[in-house]
């Protein structure tokens, strides 16, 4: 038995963000299927860790935007890309897409903490350690982007897309503002 503090569509945006659900095998969900399923596996649990920023700022008086840590990020990405093989442009602008991703996130919780205090995380993260953990996801964000090359290119990257969107949304049971996020975060992946 797994809990786990889920999203669940269909109550209002965010409102049962904080609500605790007990699931059975949380960890067992079937894999977000498609060419673009590892891609949007990664991609949404960034966009989890995410609550974990919000949860690591709120009440701090940090803010949710960091330059500085956005443009160290963006220009390792680019680098990183070089390195792979993959095009550092659209490399660059998926990494935007996955920061405003987050942005969302953590607006969202704000709001939802901010109006429902109640609400709000009693136990705050450690931000730099959360940043670990975002950089392990860059990489791995970095592996899924060279696997799916081709499929971008090809003429049903759109529908391959939106197949990993939505066994996405319905697997991860997110919520509407993660929904949001997702659409935000997956809107660069085909040219
Ligand atoms: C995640 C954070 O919040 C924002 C989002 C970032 C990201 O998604 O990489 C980076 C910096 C911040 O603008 C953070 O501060 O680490």
């Amino acid at each position: 038995m797994v809990s786990a503090t889920l999203m669940v569509s269909g109550t209002g945006e965010g409102m049962a963000a904080s609500r605790r659900v007990v699931t059975p095998g949380a960890d067992q969900r079937p894999p977000v299927t498609g060419p673009f399923g590892g891609l949007t596996d990664v991609v949404i649990q960034r966009l989890r860790v995410g609550d974990q920023v919000a949860a690591a700022k709120f009440g701090t008086g940090k803010p949710i935007d960091d330059p500085a840590r956005e443009a160290q990020e963006l220009a390792q990405v680019r680098q990183d890309a070089v390195t792979v093989g993959i095009d550092p442009d659209a490399t660059v602008r998926f990494f935007q897409d996955q920061i405003a991703a987050s942005k969302v996130v953590q607006r969202g919780l704000f709001a939802l903490w901010t109006a429902h205090p109640d609400l709000a995380p009693v136990v705050r993260p450690d931000l730099t350690a959360i940043r670990t953990e975002l950089d392990a996801l860059t990489t791995e964000l970095l592996r899924q982007l060279v696997r799916v090359r081709d499929v971008q290119r090809g003429p049903l990257c759109r529908v391959r897309l939106a197949e990993a969107k939505v066994t996405g949304e319905i697997f991860e049971r997110l919520d509407r503002l993660h929904r949001r996020a997702l659409s935000v975060a997956l809107a660069s992946v085909c040219p």
